[in-house]
């Protein structure tokens, strides 16, 4: 089975953290789900600079990587995600979805209200029971 590299960012301001909604997808477990920006490594680069870039391309948004989080391993049916995800911050709000569909800024109280992708469940528990 496929295996993928793949980071997130776990994006703060003001209390809320943003929370995208994928498309379509050839997959449908993983279709209209929602997820933190990010995506698969490339080669070459390390997981820092991966996270920097997609969320440029994704969002047209830099952000400061402040420290890592949680890494989930999940198979889905068809391939396996190592999911890296970091909490970050921005200093602005603005930015450009490129790729997904929809966006919230929720806090966390509110994050168990969506229809995450399977692998984001246990990031999405361990913010909740943060008091950071
Ligand atoms: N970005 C991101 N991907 C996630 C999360 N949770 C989760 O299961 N995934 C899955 C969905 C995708 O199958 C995979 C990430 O691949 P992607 O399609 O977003 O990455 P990419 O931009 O490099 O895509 P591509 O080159 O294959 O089109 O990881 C998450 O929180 N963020």
């Amino acid at each position: 089975m496929k295996q993928f590299k793949v980071v997130a960012a776990i994006i703060a301001h003001e209390n809320k953290v943003l929370c995208l909604q994928r498309g379509k997808n050839k997959y449908d477990y993983i279709a209209n789900k929602y997820e933190f920006p990010g995506g698969k490594i490339e080669s070459g680069e390390t997981v820092e600079e991966a996270l920097k870039r997609e969320i440029l391309e994704e969002l047209q948004l830099d952000i400061t990587i402040q420290k890592p989080f949680l890494i989930v391993n999940h198979n889905y049916p068809d391939f396996s995600i190592t999911l890296h995800s970091y909490l970050c911050t921005t200093n602005t709000t603005n930015f450009t979805l490129t790729e997904h569909v929809d966006f919230k800024w929720l806090n966390k109280e509110e994050l168990a209200q969506l229809d995450w992708a399977a692998a984001d469940i246990p990031i999405v528990k361990s913010l909740m029971q943060t008091n950071d």
